[in-house]
């Protein structure tokens, strides 16, 4: 037996089938891990699989990373937030007014239903890297201070966390207090760093990530797509 709480970290559903998702859940939901649904997803089968997952206890991360007029992402909060997921996320970038509707929605929400869903922005994609951030985008300075002025205003917005690679965890955590919350993506086992680093830029393993001082972390491939994933979890709770 381990003794780290295994829902600190989300298994990225990105699955092509709702079976295939279902199967996932099937082995890995006795470890006690958490699952995060995203537009893969949720898009093919929309919200009733999320309520399929709360519905059986199970801890949520509904990952659709809304980025609209206010209006638009305060209704969509809305929309989703009595499937019961522990959280959902915004783009940071979308603004202040954006965030803060979302927070008011799911308040709403807390008032109607008595719970709602942590909301937490999304800062710097971990799939991103300086060159992109400020070539591509435009966007000048490091990764790092621009996801610290991120993270400094969702929190102003007052979101109760963000999303950002493992790299930048112990600058937020200084910059907004021990209490916001940090969940890492772009999470990569030492053993596969190679094979499987794709798309990912910043990246770290669930050891570092948690060191650095991330409240949760998600990680997809690196179990679904292992040869045994259900051991695979166990290693990686084992580690911890
Ligand atoms: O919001 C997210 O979950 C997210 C933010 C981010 O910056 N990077 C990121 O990879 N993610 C998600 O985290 C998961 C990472 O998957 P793997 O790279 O397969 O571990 C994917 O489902 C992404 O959509």
């Amino acid at each position: 037996m381990h003794t780290f709480d295994a829902s600190r970290i989300y298994i990225a559903l990105d699955t092509s089938s709702v079976e295939q998702a279902r199967a996932f859940v099937r082995e890995l939901a006795p470890t006690g891990v958490g699952f995060k649904v995203g537009m893969q997803l949720f898009y093919q089968s929309g919200p009733a699989f999320v309520k399929e997952l709360t519905a059986q206890g199970l801890q949520v991360f509904l990952d659709l990373k809304f980025h609209d007029i206010p209006n638009t992402v305060a209704g969509a909060v809305q929309s989703i937030g009595e499937l019961g997921a522990a959280i959902c996320n915004v783009h940071v970038a979308g603004g202040l007014e954006m965030m803060k509707r979302a927070r008011q929605a799911a308040d709403a929400l807390a008032q109607r239903a008595g719970k709602r869903p942590q909301v937490i922005g999304v800062t710097q994609l971990t799939s991103t890297s300086r060159e992109m951030m400020n070539e591509e985008v435009g966007i000048p300075g490091d990764v790092q201070d621009v996801v610290i002025r991120y993270a400094l205003l969702a929190q102003t917005a007052g979101l109760d966390g963000v999303v950002a690679s493992g790299h930048e965890v112990r600058g937020i955590r200084e910059a907004c207090g021990d209490d916001f919350v940090t969940v890492i993506p772009g999470i990569r086992l030492a053993a596969n760093d190679s094979a499987l680093i794709h798309d990912q830029k910043r990246v770290m393993t669930p050891h570092e990530a948690f060191q650095e001082g991330a409240h949760a972390i998600v990680i997809g491939r690196a179990v679904t797509q292992a040869a045994e994933p259900r051991a695979t979890v166990e290693q990686i709770l084992a580690a911890l």
